[in-house]
């Protein structure tokens, strides 16, 4: 099967202060993965670990001090409507509809004006906003927020969705829910989604696989396939194999850390 992404040896150095010097940080390094097209992979780690650093690479927001990401076989230089990101906070400007608020996704790829709105509503249809079109942000709750912005990232047809932590705002109840409206998304589109999460829960749930990353720096650690299925309202989180598999990735996650600061 083509991967949809690979980095191969990527690293990511940061200029800090430290100790009142000035010092590389190695964020990330010797950073190897390759994810299929069309794969729901999870990633997981401790706070710091470098995740929101991976994601922002694959996004082309930042670029890797050395080492390479291809994209479908190409390098990332920048970003690109290949790849849509949903990050925490929604990041929706609160003078616009949730329908002009997905409109701006498509502008920005200059889909004519006059195809918008019926893309826009489409596929707030797809995230289970039917009627909440010319809603403003502040009319809508967090996660109704938060479909919005998946909205606006499906609209422009990205062949990856990346997504960083994009639930971890929102109450238990409304995660979970969330949670199996983007499996039902997934499936439908066919989508490769990487999902950055705290969540070993998450991670489990949702994933196809997991990779869990170690910190300082940060790496990919340990890749674990789950061959869960779950369907949405069944209660897949207390079957057996699924605590097994949630305790695979805890105990993965207990890796000692090495600091790495270079004077510079
Ligand atoms: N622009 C930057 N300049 C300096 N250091 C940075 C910068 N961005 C990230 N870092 C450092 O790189 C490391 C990884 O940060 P990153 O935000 O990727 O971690 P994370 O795993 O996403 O953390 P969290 O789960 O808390 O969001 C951290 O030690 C952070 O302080």
């Amino acid at each position: 099967m083509t991967a949809a992404l690979v980095l191969d040896g990527v690293r990511k150095d940061f200029v800090v202060r430290d100790a009142g010097r000035s010092a590389r940080f190695t964020a990330v390094q010797d950073l190897d993965l390759e994810v299929p097209d069309g794969q729901f992979l999870a990633i997981v780690g401790p706070s710091g670990c470098g995740k929101s650093t991976l994601l922002d690479l694959v996004a082309g927001l930042t670029t890797p001090t050395s080492g390479r990401i291809l994209l479908h076989g190409q390098p990332v230089t920048g970003p690109a409507t290949d790849r849509a990101v949903v990050f925490q906070q929604y990041a929706l400007l609160p003078w616009r509809t949730a329908r002009k608020n997905v409109e701006l996704g498509l502008e920005s790829v200059g889909v004519p004006r006059r195809q918008r709105p019926r893309l826009a509503d489409e596929h707030l249809d797809l995230v289970g906003l039917t009627g909440f079109a010319d809603r403003y942000p502040h009319e809508l709750s967090g996660g109704m927020k938060q479909r919005v912005a998946i909205a606006r990232a499906l609209a422009v047809d990205p062949r990856v969705l990346l997504m960083d932590e994009p639930f971890a705002a929102l109450d238990a109840q409304t995660r979970e829910s969330l949670q199996d409206e983007l499996l039902r998304i997934w499936r439908a589109t066919g989508k490769t989604v990487v999902f950055i999460t705290h969540g070993i829960d998450e991670a489990v749930y949702l994933g196809q696989r997991v990779a869990v990353m170690s910190p300082r720096p940060g790496r990919i650690s340990d890749l674990i396939d789950i061959d869960l299925d779950p369907v949405p309202g069944e209660d897949v989180r207390s079957d057996p194999a699924f605590g097994r598999l949630r305790h695979r990735v805890w105990s993965s996650l207990q890796q000692p850390a090495d600091r790495e600061v270079a004077h510079v």
